[in-house]
């Protein structure tokens, strides 16, 4: 039985991909494996029970990926799977910066007893009158998942759009609209752009990347949107741009007891990935990529393991191996396997970084000291008998 815990509600329609090997009522300290969406790991233990982490979702910054490398515990999250929830997110809250439909909606509910509210209507409109996205100069930082759909989006909508992305891949440069205009400065948005939206990982390298010499250069009455993470804004000078007008709107997707009470702010509860489509896709996907790694210890979409893939296993046994990125481990571990006469029928290997993964296909099936005497090599992290 393979036991797993539900740190956050993930949806059901991916949780019933689980066979009957699975209990998902495990507790968090029994888990074999653990599905997350935005619960704080960072304090948390990491059983020895553990194998694999998937979040239901993009970021991973409430996951401590390096401890959890260094415990053999392979961290998964869904590529785009809640992308265009964001997107569309994205789109809206871009009009609602543009035109006041919350200040007309609210006054309309302030005057809901007035029998004369037909005709106080078209006196009071005028107050919320706003500004057309179409024509405006809108700025996309991250051309990821999310800001290629926004680009592409904005571009339909009539908008002139730059997109920054100093490690844009490939796939992402072919699905981009060729009216994007790819700049190689960050700098060319903040001075042009009317609308400007983040949709970066948030990273050291990343954090605070929009703070006080990004607001110098933006013009009056420029629009910030933020669904990545709060921390890539600096937010203890956003408030003094508001005040000024350069910044006309911070649209943020992270409220916290600064934004919350900022005038200026326009927050929501972290709502960008909380449409059923998105809640349904991440589920699905964490699901199958958790399932395919228990089950023949493929390695697809982690982000701190590399990638691996021998299908499903045709031999008498697989074992995967978690292991250091240095010499000599794989052929430590290939003689350990001769000299108890296992042959390996197959074998692929990859690394990422200062970790790397085995799984090594075996003509029959390797005896509890074997696979202890892999565990004791000098670089071994985790040994898992996989078949
Ligand atoms: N509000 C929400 O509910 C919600 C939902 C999904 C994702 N997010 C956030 O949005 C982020 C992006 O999501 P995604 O699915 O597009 O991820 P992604 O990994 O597909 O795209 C991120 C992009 O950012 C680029 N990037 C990295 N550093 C950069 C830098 N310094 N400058 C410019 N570009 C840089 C990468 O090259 C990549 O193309 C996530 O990391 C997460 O924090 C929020
Ligand atoms: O799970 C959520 O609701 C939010 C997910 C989002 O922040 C992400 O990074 O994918």
């Amino acid at each position: 039985m393979v036991n797993v815990h539900c740190l956050n509600n993930i949806a059901s329609c991916g949780l019933d991909l689980f066979t009957a090997d699975y209990n998902t009522e495990s507790s968090y300290e029994d888990a074999n494996v653990v599905l997350v969406r935005s619960a704080k790991m960072h304090d948390l233990d990491l059983s020895n029970n553990l194998v694999a982490i998937a979040r239901a979702g993009a970021g991973v910054n409430n996951i401590p990926l390096e401890s959890c490398a260094e415990a053999g515990v392979v961290v998964f999250n869904t590529p785009g799977a809640n992308a265009n929830a964001v997107k569309e997110q994205v789109l809206a809250t871009m009009l609602l910066a543009s035109r006041d439909l919350i200040g007309g909606n609210k006054w309309v509910e302030d005057n809901k007893d007035d029998a004369d509210i037909a005709k106080s209507t078209e006196k009071a409109k005028k107050a919320f009158a706003g500004r057309e996205i179409a024509g405006k100069k809108l700025g996309v930082i991250g051309l990821g998942a999310i800001g290629q759909l926004v680009a592409n989006a904005a571009i339909s909508l009539g908008m002139e759009v730059y997109g920054y992305d100093p490690y844009l891949s490939v796939a992402a440069a072919l699905n981009l609209s060729r009216e994007v205009k790819h700049v190689i400065d960050v700098n060319e948005i903040y001075k042009e752009c009317n609308y400007i939206t983040v949709h970066v990982p948030a990273l050291d390298s990343t954090k605070g990347m929009i703070g006080k010499e990004a607001f110098e250069l933006m013009q009056d009455g420029t629009v910030i949107i933020n669904c990545a993470r709060d921390v890539l804004v600096d937010e203890d000078v956003i408030g003094d741009y508001l005040k000024s007008g350069r910044v006309k709107c911070y649209v943020t997707d992270f409220p916290n007891p600064k934004t919350a009470n900022m005038e200026g702010a326009l927050c929501f509860p972290h709502l960008g990935a909380s449409s059923a489509e998105a809640e349904d896709n991440c589920a699905i996907m964490a699901v199958n990529e958790v399932r395919d790694f228990i089950e023949n210890g493929n390695i697809k979409n982690s982000v701190n393991y590399p990638a691996c893939n021998l299908g499903v296993c045709a031999t008498e046994s697989r074992v995967a191996v978690c292991h250091k990125n240095v010499p000599a481990v794989i052929s430590k571990i290939t003689s350990a396997m001769g000299g108890a006469n296992v042959n390996i029928e197959s074998m692929a290997n990859a690394s990422r970084g200062e970790y790397a993964y085995s799984l090594l296909d075996l003509d029959k099936q390797p005896d509890t000291s074997i696979i202890t005497e892999l565990a004791s090599i000098d670089g071994v992290i985790k040994v898992r008998v996989v078949k």
